[in-house]
């Protein structure tokens, strides 16, 4: 298994079924910010049903045909029958799609990691398929290991970043820099890291680094 990180905004995703596997991945894509998602059933749950009425993502509400599958950049074969989450996948191979079928890891093109965000911050954990439940439980060991304040963390860190590119030249003293700040910006308080006094002493501190004859 190979991961990435995909963007999503304006891609075709197509869901088929609208069970409690169909509601996950969707709510997962919406997180993702997709807004192309189309779903196929003729049964949905009730939060599926409210995300259709608000126009999060567009139903066909009834049974799934041939042509659904075109046009999808990925797609999801959910049902509960195992027969027809192949033929959904074939159909979606066929038309250039990558397939994820809910009830077989093997033949799917990708899977679904567990998945914790904080802001920008994205920790995904995979064991290929060999036991959701145990991506499932490392996921909640990294939720409590990366508390909420690493959403801000990973904010005042791209701030940083922008503001080095532009005013610190050398390349080695900036990756040093940056390597500092990423240490730091999870302990900081939010008025520490006025961007300009953060630099500056980042800066002293690699300075007298190289003084000492620290310049690793
Ligand atoms: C291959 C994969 C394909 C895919 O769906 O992408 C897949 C496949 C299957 N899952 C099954 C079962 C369960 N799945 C979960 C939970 C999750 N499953 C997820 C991912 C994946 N599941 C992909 C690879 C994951 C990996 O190993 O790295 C998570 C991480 C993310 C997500 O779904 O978005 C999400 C946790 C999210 C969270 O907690 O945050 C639970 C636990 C629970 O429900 O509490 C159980 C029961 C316990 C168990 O089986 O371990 C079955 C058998 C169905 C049956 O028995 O009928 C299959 C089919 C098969 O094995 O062929
Ligand atoms: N990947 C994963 O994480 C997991 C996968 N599974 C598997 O996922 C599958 C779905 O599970 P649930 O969502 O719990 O099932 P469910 O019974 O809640 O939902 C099935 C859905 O399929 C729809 N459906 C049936 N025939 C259809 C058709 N011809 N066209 C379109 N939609 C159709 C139904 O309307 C219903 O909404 C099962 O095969 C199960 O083994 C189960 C647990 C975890």
């Amino acid at each position: 298994m190979y991961p990435v990180m995909l963007q999503l905004r304006g891609e075709k995703i197509v869901i088929v079924g609208g069970g409690r596997i169909a509601e996950r991945k969707t709510l997962a894509l919406l997180e993702a910010g997709a807004d192309g998602v189309v779903l196929i059933s003729p049964v949905l749950t009730p939060h599926l049903q409210a995300l259709a009425n608000e126009g999060a993502i567009q139903v066909h509400a009834r049974p799934y045909r041939t042509e659904d599958a075109g046009g999808a950049r990925l797609l999801f074969a959910a049902t509960d029958e195992a027969l027809l989450n192949q033929e959904i996948a074939d159909d979606g191979r066929r038309a250039g799609a990558w397939v994820n079928i809910a009830d077989d890891a093997s033949g799917s093109a990708f899977a679904n990691p567990a998945v914790v965000r904080r802001g920008d911050l994205l920790l995904a954990v995979s064991a290929s398929g060999a036991s959701p439940a145990l991506a499932a439980r490392i996921k909640g060991e990294l939720e409590q290991a990366y508390g909420e304040e690493y959403e801000a963390a990973v904010q005042r860190l791209r701030r940083l970043r922008e503001r080095a590119k532009a005013v610190v030249e050398d390349p080695n003293e900036r990756h040093e820099l940056l390597r500092l700040a990423a240490a730091e910006a999870p302990h900081m308080q939010e008025g520490d890291d006025e961007l300009d006094a953060w630099l500056e002493r980042l800066q002293k501190l690699i300075t007298e680094g190289f003084h000492n004859g620290n310049d690793k």
